[in-house]
Parts: structure tokens; C-alpha cells; sequence
């Protein structure tokens, strides 16, 4: 169990949780010209993510990413170095194209994460903000080589970290989700 890493900021044990954060600056990997991006706001829903297309540094198995409000949200310097990784994607993770940080993912298509940009709070400059509170799409490290063998014991350590393991999002965002989706086909009244 202890040699299982999952991420720098996770492999060290649960840590206190964080003060008021009312936002900060991101910055990129770039030791000359970083990209930096202010998030001028709280983030919500930290947690770790197991998805191949969320950024995580390098030898880590899971990303740790939260949301923040795209208005709030402001490319300070250096955005010229910032591209799309997947245009056709849901989230649109704008990343350095020097270092590969992914900056900030913007969802701008009708979807219930329409105005949220999912962003990297291990990138900020300032501490303080909420630790991650649970694991989505675990089961989605295999897709990156993770070995199925030792998904036991990478629940079983998430879980120690007191980061529920789910093989999509947690329950309350599936049910945010499913409730938009009843509204808009007309399931549920709207
Ligand atoms: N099994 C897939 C899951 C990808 C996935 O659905 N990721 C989630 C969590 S970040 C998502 O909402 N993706 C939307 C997107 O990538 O735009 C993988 O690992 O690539
Ligand atoms: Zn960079
Ligand atoms: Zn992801």
C-alpha cells in the first residue's frame, strides 16, 4: 500500500482543510514566461479525477481538479501560449503549449456545467484552498495503463484518504446532472 502514488498533493496523507479561499493566481510549469490565470472566486467540488484527459503531473495516477465560475475567471499573462487540447470536447482545457499545464476548461455548450471552468488548484501561487473531497472515475486509470489488479488497493487507499472512490462523479453531481437533463426533456417540471 505505501508505495501506491497517486498524486504529490494526495500521497502524503489527509491534510487540515483549507481557510476561506476567495481565489488566486494559476500559474503554468514555464520557468520563463508562465502562463498565469486568476480565478477571482472560491473553487467548489475539488476532488481527484482518474480520467485520461484531465492533466495531472507527471507520475501522478489521478488529476486533482476543481470548478470555479467562468466569469471569474481571467487570463493575466502570457495567454498567448494557450491552446485547446480537444475542441470537440465537453470541457475546453486551455493548456500551455510550452509545459502542457492545462490552465482552465471552460464549458460553454448547453450542459448543467455551462458556465463553470474546471481548473487545476494545485497550479495556484496561494494556499488555502478546500482539499479534494472525493474520487471520480476511478476506474478510468486502467485506460492510461494503470494495472486492474491493484484497483483494490487504490480504492482501499482513496478511501483511507477519506476520498470516496466513484467510477463517474459523486452521487450529488450525478443527480444535479440527471435532474438537469429530467428538466430539459421535460421529466421533471422545469
Ligand atoms: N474513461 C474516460 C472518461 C473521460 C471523462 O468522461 N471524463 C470526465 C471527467 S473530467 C468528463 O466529464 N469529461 C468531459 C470532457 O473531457 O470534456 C477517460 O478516462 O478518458
Ligand atoms: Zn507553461
Ligand atoms: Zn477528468
Amino acid at each position: 500500500m505505501g508505495n501506491l502514488h497517486l498524486h504529490p498533493h494526495l500521497d502524503g496523507g489527509p491534510r487540515g482543510s483549507g481557510k476561506q479561499f476567495s481565489g488566486g493566481v494559476l500559474t503554468c510549469a514555464c520557468s520563463t514566461n508562465p502562463v498565469k490565470v486568476k480565478v477571482n472566486s472560491d473553487i467548489a467540488h475539488n476532488h481527484a479525477c482518474g480520467c485520461t484527459k484531465c492533466w495531472k503531473p507527471e507520475d501522478a495516477t489521478f488529476s486533482i481538479v476543481a470548478v470555479a465560475a467562468t466569469e471569474k475567471v481571467e487570463v493575466l499573462e502570457n495567454g498567448d501560449k494557450l491552446a485547446v487540447v480537444d475542441p470537440s470536447a465537453l470541457i475546453q482545457r486551455y493548456a500551455c503549449k510550452d509545459c502542457g499545464v492545462h490552465m482552465y476548461g471552460p464549458v460553454e455548450r448547453d450542459h448543467p456545467f455551462q458556465g463553470l471552468s474546471f481548473i487545476h488548484p494545485e497550479r495556484f501561487e496561494e494556499d488555502g484552498w478546500a482539499e479534494p473531497g472525493f474520487a471520480a472515475f476511478v476506474s478510468s486509470i486502467i485506460e492510461s495503463g494503470f494495472s486492474p489488479e491493484k484497483m483494490d488497493e487504490v480504492r482501499s487507499r482513496l478511501k483511507e484518504l477519506g476520498l470516496e472512490p466513484y467510477d463517474c462523479l459523486s452521487p450529488g453531481l450525478m443527480d444535479y446532472i440527471a435532474t438537469w437533463t429530467a428538466k430539459k426533456s421535460g421529466a421533471l417540471p422545469a
